[in-house]
């Protein structure tokens, strides 16, 4: 399959941004903005905060939008006394398309390790649930040469015992860390060349046909004047935004990046 045939995914990571009020407006923004021409070229979604999910579901159902959602995080158990956690039943009852596991700021700051990615990619899988798994090197081991190595082993780590039928599902966001809320963007050379070992890699787990299915998204400061130069490498299906995500119209000229020049 060619990387023609991968539908480019966009989506916007809220973080911890946007209460459950700010999300029905920022979502109805979007809806007003986005067209079905839009929506056929590129599948839109956002990752809000766990409490703005609900809000985000009522929106998009009531009004029948093709903009799909999901979490930023999932426990890696079902239920349980696990204080604080949201589940991936809980999630899927919401019906999230997506949940982001291993993202940098949770690698970071709460400690997820690779056995505990490896988890909640299992538990999102569990519950019909796609994940966006965020991988990447942070400036030192960028500095060392060592991104494709280092990333590669964490795909190896999340994906350890996933089955070929759950792994043609996932969507791999590779977001070097030193590009992460900084505005230092990676080049294109580079968002591909970590991109194309992420999918040989995939070649080699499974195979070259699985490989060529997946998507694999760029993150890392992307915004409408950078977002047509990676869009334009081979192994780069789309991206994950941060910052940009947060201004409704900056999403929408991003979804709409082959409007934009190639910078
Ligand atoms: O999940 C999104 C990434 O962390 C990128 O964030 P950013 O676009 O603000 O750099």
């Amino acid at each position: 399959m060619s990387e023609t045939t991968r539908t480019p995914l966009m989506a916007g990571n809220w973080k911890m941004n946007l209460n459950h009020l700010e999300a029905i407006a920022h979502v109805q923004k979007l809806a007003f903005a986005l067209t079905d021409k839009d929506y056929d070229a590129v599948e839109v979604a956002v990752l809000p905060p766990f409490t703005d999910l609900r809000s985000v579901q009522t929106l998009v159902d009531g009004d029948k939008l093709r903009i799909r959602y999901g979490a930023q995080d999932i426990s890696a158990h079902d239920s349980g006394a696990y204080t604080g956690e949201v589940s991936g039943p809980m999630l899927s009852k919401l019906k999230c398309t997506y949940t982001a596991i291993g993202h940098s700021e949770r690698r970071q700051y709460h400690g997820e390790t690779e056995e505990i990615v490896n988890a909640k990619v299992k538990a999102a899988f569990r519950n019909g649930i796609v994940p966006i798994l965020c991988v990447g090197e942070g400036l030192d081991v960028r500095k060392a040469g060592n991104q494709v190595s280092h990333t590669l082993a964490q795909v190896d780590g999340a994906l350890a015992e996933v089955p070929a039928a759950d792994a043609e599902r996932i969507v791999i966001a590779y977001e070097p860390v030193w590009a992460i809320g900084t505005g230092e963007v990676a080049t294109p050379e580079d968002a591909q060349e970590v991109c194309g070992a992420i999918r040989a890699r995939l070649a080699e787990l499974y195979d070259a046909d699985l490989a060529s299915r997946v998507r694999i998204l760029y993150g890392g400061s992307v915004k409408s004047s950078n977002a047509a130069g990676i869009m334009a490498k081979p192994d780069v299906d789309g991206a994950l935004i941060g910052g940009a995500a947060l201004d409704p119209e900056e999403f929408v000229k991003i979804v709409r990046y082959r409007e934009q020049a190639v910078g």
